[in-house]
């Protein structure tokens, strides 16, 4: 298989929100609607125009999308609702309205039990950003253990499974709960519990033991990237360790390029490096996460099509007394927002201070708030069952 020519690489955004907001030069975006044809099923193949690599890297608004991609933290200190300020009125001010859009989803919570009433909540998070706060060493993103409690108690009342960017290993091994299903790899590496009609609708999908010894199924659509991901790994590592601050982190189907440590006036050279490397491999895109260039395979997966995997796994899909919740910060945390909303499915929740656009229904602004959301699940799960007894 030629697995190299000379290309552009791809550069999309898992939010299809509106993609000339991060400034992406077209040539860079998949053209999914013309020319692009899906192979093997899982692959899409995108007809790519030449062009120059600097000038795309520059013209193509990757600087742009960088800077974007994670507003600065707002210094909070007071505000009406939540008891806490920022330094910026006008930003205060936009974030209010932003909610009138993105309402709570602690100011919702009763209009979200409303509607479960009758329904098994089945609830899905993602792991940066949502569960630990961000931090500048991605090795150090630890989850507090209030929070750990929470979603200990949490996984008691509703299927719950953890949907992170981060390797499954590595999300496992922050969050070190057994209760709970795990995709790492931004969903391309699942544990379910088994189902054979599942098995049987998805070939690459295999019996396993979990870390306890049980048996699941563990699907890895992107399984034959591998050696590709590895040889990008090392080639990323090679040609980033004399930038100051850039990291790359190997987490098995996808590869994370971190500049949130580097100055931003490199921001551009790892761009262009990121760029250098990837333009070898047409069957690998770059999207743009928090501070953080995302080395994924072009194919037709992402955490929302982990999420309806999960929901058949759990003989939970297509069921009108289920709730899928998901709650995420993320652009490809956006993939699983848009497959809840469409055919309104469940609800997604956007964990963001600062206002975005975003296929999510309902808004919490922090990690703290995602804590006390779920506390509140338990607290009301727990009285609507004692009203049974
Ligand atoms: O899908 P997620 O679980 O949200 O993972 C997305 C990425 O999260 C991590 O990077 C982000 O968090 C780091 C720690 O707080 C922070 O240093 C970094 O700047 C953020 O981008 C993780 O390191 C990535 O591999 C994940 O893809």
């Amino acid at each position: 298989m030629d697995l190299k020519s000379n290309h552009t690489p791809v550069l999309t955004d898992s939010a299809p929100v509106t993609k000339s907001r991060l400034g992406v030069h077209s040539s860079l975006l998949p053209c999914s609607h013309t020319g692009a044809t899906f192979t093997h099923g899982m692959l899409l193949t995108i007809p790519r125009k030449k062009t120059g690599f600097l000038e795309d890297v520059l013209s193509s608004g990757w600087l742009d999308a960088m800077k974007s991609s994670s507003p600065p933290p707002r210094k909070i200190t007071k505000d009406v609702c939540h008891g806490l300020a920022s330094s910026d009125a006008d930003t205060d001010c936009s974030y209010f309205s932003w909610l009138l859009k993105y309402p709570s989803a602690l100011t919702s919570f009763d209009q979200i039990t409303n509607y479960a009433k009758g329904k098994r909540i089945a609830l899905f998070m993602d792991y940066d950003g949502t569960l630990s706060p961000i931090v500048d060493n991605p090795d150090c993103a630890f989850m507090p253990d209030n929070m750990r409690a929470a979603v200990k108690k949490v996984a008691e009342y509703f299927p719950t499974a953890i949907i992170s960017g981060r390797s499954r290993d590595k999300v496992y091994q922050f969050v070190g709960l057994t209760e709970l299903y795990y995709a790492g790899s931004h969903g391309m590496d699942i544990i379910g519990p088994v189902r054979q009609s599942v098995s049987d609708n998805h070939p690459n999908c295999i019996r396993s033991t979990d870390k306890l010894g049980k048996e699941v199924n563990l699907f890895q659509p992107a399984a034959e990237f591998l050696p590709m991901i590895n040889e990008v790994l090392k080639s990323l590592q090679e040609c980033t360790k004399d930038i100051k601050g850039a990291k790359v982190e190997n987490n098995k189907f996808c590869v994370s390029v971190h500049y949130r440590n580097v100055e931003e006036k490199s921001w551009d050279l790892v761009g262009q490096r990121v760029h250098d490397v990837l333009k070898e491999y047409p069957r690998l895109r770059v999207t743009h996460g928090r501070k953080v260039l995302e080395v994924r395979p072009v194919i037709n997966w992402d955490k929302g099509k982990a999420v309806t995997f999960l929901l058949e796994s759990l003989g939970l899909n297509n069921c009108d007394d289920v709730l899928p919740i998901y709650i995420g910060d993320d652009r490809t945390d956006e993939d699983a927002f848009k497959v809840l909303r469409e055919g309104n499915k469940g609800y997604g929740i956007l964990v963001s201070s600062a206002p975005k656009e975003s296929n999510a229904v309902y808004s919490l602004r922090d990690p703290s708030e995602v804590m006390e959301f779920l506390k509140s699940l338990v607290s009301w799960k727990s009285s609507t069952l004692k009203s049974l007894i």
